[in-house]
């Protein structure tokens, strides 16, 4: 649905983006992650025709960008991370003009205007002046009018940005909905753990530069060389005795005693580690806790755009 090969461009000698190389299936939806100035906003201005590559291809459908832009507009809703509203204009007027703009026409643009009031859930502000909305309101405004013609394929620069918890609740629920209406969503952000939930699949940008492309699940694993393991004792006494247990096991790799548990990082490729919590339990150790520690998706984004593997 969308494809880019060795998608390229540069500002005088500096690259803003530099060989990115996207497959995203009909229904994808793609987180695309990086941190400010990463080159997210190129790339989907690019895809979404509003600026040309320096060399590359996209595609959308099958369409180049470079030889059937007009087909690509069709199938594609932008919605930028900053657009102005007009002061003078209702809910309802802001979203006619657009339509207008597509063309739409009659009962049908007053019926499509609705629609899409109700799928965004703004139709209690209809009548409401459209520079009075909150942030989220906005938002979900700007992604009614990207809506209006119906587009199979949305690239959504950072919705999210700006909102208050509930607004990104909000926000992300009615990604999910899109999702679940067969649209194929590129969306970004500055935050991984911000859209994991919602996205099945991640992109980390760092410098014009693709770092990673796969599943979340993935990502986690890539980072996460070591299987790490919590443990707590019902006597905090004996953790000692947990971590003299432990301590040269074939598996272990090390242990980090804590003020009321012990992490046991195991060694690498190890995943298999049934054996450790029945060694402490003929030991006469009380077990409490025994888990493997979630590696959160925040310290995965730091490792994996500053290029290094966290430390266990
Ligand atoms: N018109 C331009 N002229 C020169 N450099 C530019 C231009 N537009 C973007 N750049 C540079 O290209 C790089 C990528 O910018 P881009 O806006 O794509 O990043 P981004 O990931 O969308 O960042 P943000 O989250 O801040 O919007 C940046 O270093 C930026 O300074």
């Amino acid at each position: 649905m969308i494809k880019t090969v060795d998608l390229t461009k540069k500002y005088g000698d500096a690259f803003a983006i530099k060989s990115i190389d996207l497959d995203l299936e009909a229904g994808d939806l793609f987180g695309f992650i990086g941190p400010n100035g990463a080159g997210k906003t190129t790339t989907m201005r690019i895809i979404a025709t509003l600026l040309e590559p320096s060399w590359g291809e996209a595609y959308v459908c099958g369409h180049s960008v470079h030889t059937h832009p007009k087909e690509i507009r069709r199938l594609v809703g932008y919605m930028p991370d900053f657009f102005g509203v007009y002061d003078d204009m209702t809910v309802v007027e802001y979203l006619e003009f657009f339509a207008a703009a597509y063309r739409i026409s009659g009962k049908q643009r007053e019926d499509r205007v609705s629609e899409m009031l109700d799928v965004v859930d703004l139709d209690f502000k209809r009548d409401a002046f459209a520079n009075t909305l909150s942030r989220g309101q906005t938002q979900r405004l700007g992604l009614a009018r990207t809506l209006l013609h119906d587009p199979q394929v949305l690239l959504l620069d950072e919705p999210l940005s700006g909102l208050d918890p509930r607004a990104r609740i909000e926000m992300r629920n009615l990604l999910r909905k899109l999702g679940e209406m067969g649209k194929t969503i590129i969306v970004s952000s500055h935050i991984l753990p911000e859209l994991a939930d919602v996205c099945n699949k991640v992109g980390i940008i760092d410098r014009g530069e693709l770092k990673q492309n796969a599943k979340v699940t993935e990502i986690i694993k890539m980072v996460r060389q070591h299987t790490v393991l919590v443990i707590q004792t019902t006597n905090r006494d004996s953790l000692d005795q947990v971590a003299r247990l432990l301590e040269g096991h074939e598996k272990v790799q090390g242990t980090e005693p804590g003020d009321d548990a012990i992490r046991v990082v195991l060694k690498a490729g190890v995943e298999e580690y049934s054996d450790l919590p029945r060694l402490l339990i003929e030991n006469g150790i009380d077990l409490r806790r025994f888990s493997e520690e979630q590696l959160d998706l925040e310290s995965a984004f730091m490792a994996l755009t500053q290029g290094t593997s966290r430390r266990m």
